[in-house]
């Protein structure tokens, strides 16, 4: 007799694919310092939005940092729409097993736990056993991460994954090379992508 099939192994990344870190940052940037310059989300270009800031002038990149190392961020962060749902959706999928791989900031005091909080309140409290975090997502194996960074990289020079780069406002301009894909929002069609995975 032939053995099973293994499950398709999905890594959902957490900022910028199921909880809104951009839109977060912009928002209490202009509330905590409303008479200096922002970066609008338009206007978004890089992974760093701590860089970007820096290249405003260089004390805005440490307010802005004071802005995501506040207690609360995290937690508060919005989800992001359809995410919920579609990660709902993909842990009851046959022969599908999911994961949400996150890294921590380098200042970790609060959104390590909060990042916990937050799946607990917005997943249940399954979805927390599913929660990898690590910075160096290219030691983890698995079939498929969706992921806002448009390159990631470690000590791994040939992680397992494909890495779908999932379309947030700093990211939107890089024009991918082939064969690299992307899921543009929730509401594209992110099963197709399992699909075709499961079939390769
Ligand atoms: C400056 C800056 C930092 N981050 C942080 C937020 C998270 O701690 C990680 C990325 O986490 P993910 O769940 O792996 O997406 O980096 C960021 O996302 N963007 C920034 O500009
Ligand atoms: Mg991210």
């Amino acid at each position: 007799m032939g053995s099973a099939a293994a499950p398709l192994r999905v890594l959902v990344d957490m900022d910028g694919v199921l909880a809104d870190f951009e839109g977060a940052v912009l928002r209490e940037f202009r509330a905590r310092f409303p008479a200096e310059p922002r970066v609008e989300l338009e206007e978004r270009r890089g992974f760093s939005v701590r860089e970007q800031y820096r290249s405003l002038r260089e004390d805005l990149a440490a307010k802005v940092a004071s802005v995501y190392e506040s207690p609360g961020f995290f937690l508060d962060l919005d989800p992001v729409p359809g995410a919920l749902e579609a990660v709902q959706e993909m842990l009851q999928m046959q022969d599908t097993e999911v994961f949400i791989c996150t890294s921590p900031l380098r200042n970790y005091e609060h959104c390590v736990v909060e990042k916990y909080k937050w799946v607990e309140k917005h997943l249940g409290p399954k979805f927390v056993e599913r929660i990898i975090l690590t910075r160096d997502k290219t030691m983890v194996a698995a079939d498929l991460l969706f992921d806002d960074k448009d390159t990631i990289q470690g000590t791994e020079p040939n992680p397992s994954w494909e890495h779908i780069l999932f379309t947030c406002c700093h990211n939107r301009h890089i024009q991918l090379p082939a064969p690299r894909r992307r899921l543009h929002s929730w509401a594209d069609d992110w099963k197709a992508i399992l699909e075709s995975k499961r079939r390769q």
